[in-house]
């Protein structure tokens, strides 16, 4: 597989999360950390070291504070920037977290110029724009990391109504309210959704979909899910690491795919060593088409928004 190196920045409760889910399963040869706190993220680093070793893991996990030692990564993951509290939308977070994306990721950029950037830090959609613009990177290596959370979350609604199946779940469209589950592509044992639940259910289970961040963010009062986030951002950085080729629902610049350009969103995406190789469309029902037309259209306000503030070109 050769060399492989993977920089998180944004050491908070995603980030750590996410380094230390790397770290056990043992894929890369380094992982490197960097985080406005600098103690504290030596201190993740040597904690995450610790625990490995027991594991006989042989990535090396370190701590780096300046820009030009955070460089050579294959991967870089954001997750930098504040994560909402109750009573804040996703959205709340555009400006200060566009500002903390920009000035990141024009850095990372400049010395990790083959790197593919994986944007974990909210709104979703709307910051993968930002580190486009701002890398100036081919849109296939800046992806952003939701559509697989959300479907992972829709699977466990249908497995906390129905019991343990194999659920596939599949959620396309912006990380936010107006997220779009594909009914016909959700299969318990291979079987559609709409044949196995019925219209009040399934209505039911997306709007606990869509729900399913901010239950979350109530409950815990100080922040958001990261276990979840973790799991699912650690799946994007597999499949490219390995060149698995996996298809996961995942965010990107469309260039005319679903009938948009000059807007992200989430859609099905083969994830390689190359990043994005392959965007799939999927045929999605009327109701579907109005829904992601709709879901497109918040994302284009975001986006419109950070042109009028001169966040983004
Ligand atoms: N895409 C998703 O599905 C998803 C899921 C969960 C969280 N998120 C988002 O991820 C982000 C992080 O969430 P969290 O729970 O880890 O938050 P957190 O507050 O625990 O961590 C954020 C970290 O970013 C760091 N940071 C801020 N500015 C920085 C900078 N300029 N350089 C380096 N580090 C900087 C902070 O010091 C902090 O450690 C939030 O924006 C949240 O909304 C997205
Ligand atoms: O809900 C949030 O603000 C965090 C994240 O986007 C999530 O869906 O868990």
């Amino acid at each position: 597989m050769g060399y492989k190196k993977v920089g998180i920045v944004g050491i908070g409760n995603v980030g750590s999360s996410i380094a230390y889910n790397l770290a056990l399963k043992n894929i890369c040869n380094k992982i490197l950390l960097k985080d406005l706190r600098e103690d504290f993220t030596k201190a993740i680093a040597l904690d995450i070291s610790q625990a490995i070793s027991s594991v006989n893991s042989k990535t090396i996990i370190e701590a780096v504070h300046s820009d030009e030692k955070f460089k050579d990564c294959d991967i870089v993951v954001i997750t930098a920037g504040i994560a909402r509290k109750p009573g804040m939308s996703r959205d709340d977070l555009l400006f200060t977290n566009a500002k903390i994306m920009n000035l990141i990721v024009q850095n990372v950029a400049k010395y990790n110029k083959d790197a593919i950037l994986v944007i974990v830090s909210n709104p979703l959609d709307a910051m993968v724009y930002s580190a486009l613009k701002a890398s100036n990177f081919p849109r296939n290596k800046v992806l952003g990391m939701a559509g697989i959370l959300d479907s992972s979350r829709m699977a466990y609604f249908i497995k906390e109504k129905i019991g343990y199946k194999k659920i596939e779940a599949m959620v396309l469209g912006g990380h936010g309210d107006d997220m779009v589950p594909l009914i016909k592509e959700t299969k318990v044992d291979g079987v559609p959704l709409d044949e196995v639940l019925n219209e009040n259910e399934i209505k039911n289970i997306i709007q606990k979909t869509r729900n399913g961040g901010i239950e979350i963010v109530k409950l815990l009062q100080t922040g958001s899910a990261y276990y979840a986030p973790a799991q699912a951002t650690v799946l994007m950085v597999e499949s490219i690491l390995k060149d698995k080729k996996l298809t996961y629902p995942c965010a990107i610049e469309l260039q005319g795919e679903y009938g948009y350009e000059n807007v992200v969103t989430g859609v099905p995406i083969v994830l390689g060593k190359n990043g994005a190789e392959e965007i799939i469309e999927k045929k999605l029902s009327k109701q579907e088409k109005i829904d992601f037309n709709n879901s497109v259209n918040s994302v284009k306000t975001l986006i419109k928004k950070l042109k009028e503030n001169s966040l983004n070109q």
